[in-house]
């Protein structure tokens, strides 16, 4: 792991080192990357970030650009932008920052991506074999502004950093070794060098990270540009840049050498300190803010007062519509998004303290929690009566129809109705309801992705307990036994799992959670080397029928007790898949069946610890070297800030605990088991793959 390098996990050291890095606290930033190890690198610098991975597809016409990291950079921010659009949107909320990053490798005159297959990794690392070459790491900060009326501001600032490689002579067998271990599938060049590839390589000239896919030092040089350094300068020109909604790219309208392309241009960079280039990596400021002239007055929206601009910097805009309407270009001086030298934008004036007004995010973040309640039982209800069903079914209903049809009142159905519309569960049209696209693919209870049935654990099981959270808190263990007790009677035997019934519908609720992030697990990482897996607690076999329709080679085994292999059967078709069998058996007790590869979905995080070492060591006692073990949870933030899934999930746990990938990394070498590659999959769960030593 790269990261043995960068363990600064004390805050003070983080804020002492980069204090830009701290004014990003209580902003929400976000990471518009799905790459683990940028994940990583900012983490590790106690940077607090969301992760949205960005849909923007890397198809940019390479001959367009002059030079290749202009490519790197323009897809860097169409990476970032096409996140900063989406969020307020499908995400109902504005990010604060975008970062989204490109890496490249160019050697005689080729731009080297990612492969796309073995044959595409053995192509890119032949032509690197005993040559030096540029790795590239384009990056855009997109800084958003949300005003009153739901635009949006955006400031755009995009730099890149060069670093030389060169790699040593690598012989066919070396090569194809490196090839076959599967590193290279994800890696820009084919090649990671904080791993395995790091054998290759002779000499490294610039920032190491960069190449490993994020340059921090030169990202926080950028930071403290915009939040701390940049001058003013009254002959500088603003850059306005405009974006078009409709999936186009924006553009700045100020003179461009290649349309689309905002390329390192006489605009704005004059005026800004470049970053100091202490290692030998070239470092270029594509472009960066203006700022206004000292001590000059604006009004401040909404308020009476003047505040004095001294520290305030005028940056670039672009603006848009969050309903998706084009958008104006903005010409006025005064309707610029303001950014203090602090780091807050202008709505959060320094000279506001505790006493003044609250702030408008703050509210509606606050009203979001204090409602979350009252959503989630909407959405339980509406689940539990069918709604969403029968709005499949017959789309178009009113509300007395729909009522007549779940059973329950015409004004109740309507509250329902409507308040389902209100948290984008449904859709109304002239007092008729109809299901949204969410509810079509995710709440029908017979959607391919159905979370239904999850959702029906969630009301029956997770609400009880959560509603005895304070004694829970309190008394510092789960409330299980309180939850059966106000049971009726003959509820009792069914609560928690006992019935038949009640394994049933726990075991649909894990079924759903499988197959939703089943893909997602199961496609992490390049498993072909495997032939034969074993699922632990691998209940109805969803997840192991996302690992063979991954790996075509692979035949998967489900171990699980006698009671839930059993019904398992009801879960078809699985059973139709013939590469998918069962065993079933206590793995805390009987003999583990044998496989190459061992996957332990949502199994560790409820385990106490001393079950957790039995279960790992049997695991290890059975693997050979070079056995795979794939573990998939929740993974928690380094420093345990998030994400808030894994934490309220937390809450209502009995014995188990929610773990960073670096504790269960810990855990796992313990028992042997080395941690290869780690995935946030922005799915339902992540996954780490380890081989054993
Ligand atoms: O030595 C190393 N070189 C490169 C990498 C990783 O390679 C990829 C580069 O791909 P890209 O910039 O397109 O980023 P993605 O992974 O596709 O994620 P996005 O969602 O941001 O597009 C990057 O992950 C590097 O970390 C490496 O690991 N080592």
């Amino acid at each position: 792991m790269f990261n043995s390098r960068l363990t600064l996990s004390d805050e003070k050291a983080t804020m002492v080192l980069n204090p830009v890095i701290s004014k990003l606290a209580g902003k929400l930033v976000v990471l518009a990357s799905a790459s683990p190890r940028r994940l990583e690198i900012l983490r590790n610098v106690g940077l607090r970030f969301e992760v949205v991975p960005s849909w923007f597809k890397e198809t940019l016409d390479k001959s367009l650009f002059k030079a290749p990291h202009e490519y790197a950079v323009e897809t860097a921010k169409q990476k970032a932008l096409e996140v900063a659009r989406r969020m307020p949107i499908k995400h109902l909320k504005t990010p604060d920052i975008v970062i989204g990053a490109d890496t490249i490798v160019t050697v005689d005159g080729m731009i080297l991506e990612k492969p796309v297959d073995k044959h595409d990794a053995y192509r890119m690392l032949s032509s690197l074999s005993g040559k030096e070459h540029s790795v590239y790491t384009g990056v855009a900060i997109v800084v958003c502004h949300e005003k009153e009326n739901e635009e949006v501001d955006y400031q755009l600032i995009q730099f890149y950093e060069e670093t030389k490689v060169k790699f040593a002579d690598l012989s066919e067998d070396m090569l194809w070794e490196y090839i076959n271990s599967g590193e290279p599938m994800d890696k820009a060049g084919g090649y990671g060098i904080q791993a395995l590839g790091g054998m290759l390589v002779e000499y490294v000239h610039g920032d190491f990270l960069n190449v490993v896919g994020f340059p921090l030092n030169h990202f926080c040089k950028q930071l403290s540009l915009i939040y701390n350094h940049c001058t003013s300068s009254s002959d500088q020109k603003s850059e306005s840049v405009h974006l078009s909604l409709n999936g186009t790219h924006p553009t700045s309208v100020l003179s461009q050498p290649t349309p689309n392309i905002p390329t390192q241009s006489s605009h704005g960079s004059s005026s800004i300190p470049k970053p100091s280039s202490a290692s030998s990596s070239q470092t270029h400021l594509t472009h960066c803010s203006p700022s206004a002239s000292p001590g000059h007055k604006v009004k401040r929206k909404g308020s009476d007062s003047e505040v004095s601009q001294s520290s305030w910097t005028l940056v670039n805009s672009l603006s848009k519509h969050t309903d998706g309407r084009e958008a104006k270009l903005r010409d006025s001086e005064n309707t610029l998004p303001l950014i203090s030298s602090s780091g807050q934008l202008i709505e959060h004036d320094v000279t506001e303290h505790e006493d003044s007004e609250p702030r408008k995010e703050d509210l509606r973040r606050i009203g979001e929690l204090i409602d979350g309640f009252k959503a989630s039982k909407a959405l339980f209800t509406a689940a539990r009566l069918r709604v969403f069903d029968l709005l499949h079914r017959m789309p178009g209903l009113d509300a007395a129809q729909v009522a007549q049809e779940v059973k329950a009142s015409v004004k109740g159905t309507e509250c329902l109705l409507e308040a389902c519309v209100s948290l984008g569960l449904l859709k109304s049209k002239e007092r008729t309801y109809e299901n949204t696209d969410l509810a079509t693919s995710l709440l029908r209870s017979d959607a391919c992705f159905s979370l239904h049935g999850y959702i029906q654990h969630c009301d029956d099981t997770l609400w009880p307990l959560f509603s005895h959270l304070e004694s829970a808190v309190e008394e510092g263990h789960s409330q299980r036994e309180k939850v059966v007790s106000n049971k009726p009677k003959d509820m009792l035997k069914d609560a928690f799992h006992n019935s038949q019934e009640a394994k049933l519908r726990f075991m649909n609720a894990m079924h759903c959670v499988a197959k939703v992030a089943g893909k997602s697990v199961a496609t992490a990482f390049d498993l072909s080397r495997y032939k034969t897996a074993c699922d632990l607690g691998g209940c109805t076999g969803a997840m192991a029928c996302e690992f063979t329709k991954a790996h075509p080679g692979m035949s998967v085994t489900v171990f699980d007790l006698p009671a839930v292999a059993e019904l398992s059967e009801r879960f078809h078709p699985l059973h139709s898949n013939n590469r998918v069998s069962f065993v079933a058996g206590d793995f805390f007790q009987d003999e583990l069946p044998k496989a190459d590869l061992y996957i332990l979905a949502r199994i560790l995080h409820d385990l106490t610890d001393e079950k957790l070492h039995i279960l790992l060591s049997k695991i290890a006692d059975v693997c050979k070297p070079g056995c795979g073990l794939l573990l998939s949870e929740i993974f928690l933030d380094e420093d345990r800030s998030g994400p808030s899934r894994g934490l309220l999930q937390a809450l209502s746990m009995s014995e188990g605990k929610q773990r960073s990938a670096t504790e269960y990394s810990v855990l796992l070498k313990s028992h042997g088991f080395i941690t290869a590659q780690i995935r946030h999959t922005d799915n339902l769960l992540d996954a780490m793959f380890c081989i054993k030593a």
